[in-house]
């Protein structure tokens, strides 16, 4: 497995080595500025269906070196998108305990705490992640900027059991909960562009979609995020933090963001 990490020798400038795409165009993720901002009046809500799982089922929670995932049913999907976009995998970027600004877009310059990413593939078109991912329409990714206040009860669903995938490739099942509580309240109001997966190999097949509105979690479960897991494996005599996982902002070239609200 190709090796790759956020900061060092196998850092993010030195990507493009071995993964060409990302020294390429329409990289992600961007700084969300007002000038690049242009109001779409045919941008609709998003619509989601079957994220409310029951705690019947289980999910993967997992460490992978890189984040902490959740890997979600292909029952869950966005249908409010041209083609269907099933989900595949749900994880996070943070910062650090002691830089907390950890989100990969930001917003006139202004860096959250965290981001999450729910990934989603053209399952019109495409019968997995595998097949869909290096084609230009074949992923959308929902984003949502998460800022450091109050305590988020569906974030709990997942991060006290964050402790027990404190190396990389170590995973548990959790129950099933609803992924909707994860999200903004207000899923019409929305940025738009078109870029790519922020990890190698960075290809330019992601539709984005980043929620204006934050969530919010408590200071306590963002230490929890940015302290509990490490990159490296269990046997590994120098555990490694997994932390600061967030690529940095990239040219927006002359990319327009769409929005789906104004002001
Ligand atoms: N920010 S991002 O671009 O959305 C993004 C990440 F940042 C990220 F870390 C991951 S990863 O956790 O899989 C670790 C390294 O790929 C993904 N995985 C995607 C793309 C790669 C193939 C694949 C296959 C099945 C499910 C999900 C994915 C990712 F899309
Ligand atoms: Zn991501």
């Amino acid at each position: 497995a190709a090796k790759w990490t956020y900061t060092g020798p196998e850092g993010e400038h030195h990507w493009p080595k071995h993964y060409p795409y990302c020294g390429g165009a329409f990289q992600s993720p961007i700084d969300i500025r007002s000038e690049l901002l242009r109001f779409d009046p045919t941008l609709r809500p998003i619509e989601v269906q079957n994220y409310n799982l029951s705690p019947n089922e289980q999910l993967t929670l997992g460490n992978n070196g890189h984040s902490v995932q959740i890997s979600l049913p292909s029952k869950m999907h966005i249908s409010s998108l041209p083609h269907r976009y099933t989900a595949a995998q749900l994880h996070f970027h943070w910062g650090s305990s002691s830089r907390p600004a950890g989100s990969e877009h930001t917003v006139n310059s202004k860096q959250y705490a965290a981001e999450m990413h729910v990934v989603h593939y053209n399952s019109d078109k495409y019968p997995n992640m595998s097949m869909a991912v290096d084609k230009s329409d074949g992923l959308a990714v929902l984003g949502v900027l998460i800022e450091v206040g109050d305590f988020n009860p569906a974030f709990e669903q997942f991060l006290r059991f964050i402790s027990g995938i404190k190396y990389r490739d170590q995973r548990v099942q959790i129950s099933g909960f609803n992924i909707r509580a994860l999200l903004p309240a207000r899923l019409d109001e929305y940025y738009r562009y078109d870029g790519s997966l922020t990890t190698p190999p960075c290809y330019p097949s992601v539709l984005w979609t980043v929620f204006r509105n934050p969530v919010t979690i408590s200071r306590k479960q963002f230490l929890s995020l940015a302290t509990a897991l490490y990159s490296s494996h269990a046997q590994d005599s120098s555990p490694v933090p997994l932390n600061g996982n967030y690529r940095k902002p990239q040219l927006a070239d002359s990319r327009v963001v769409l929005v789906s609200f104004k002001e």
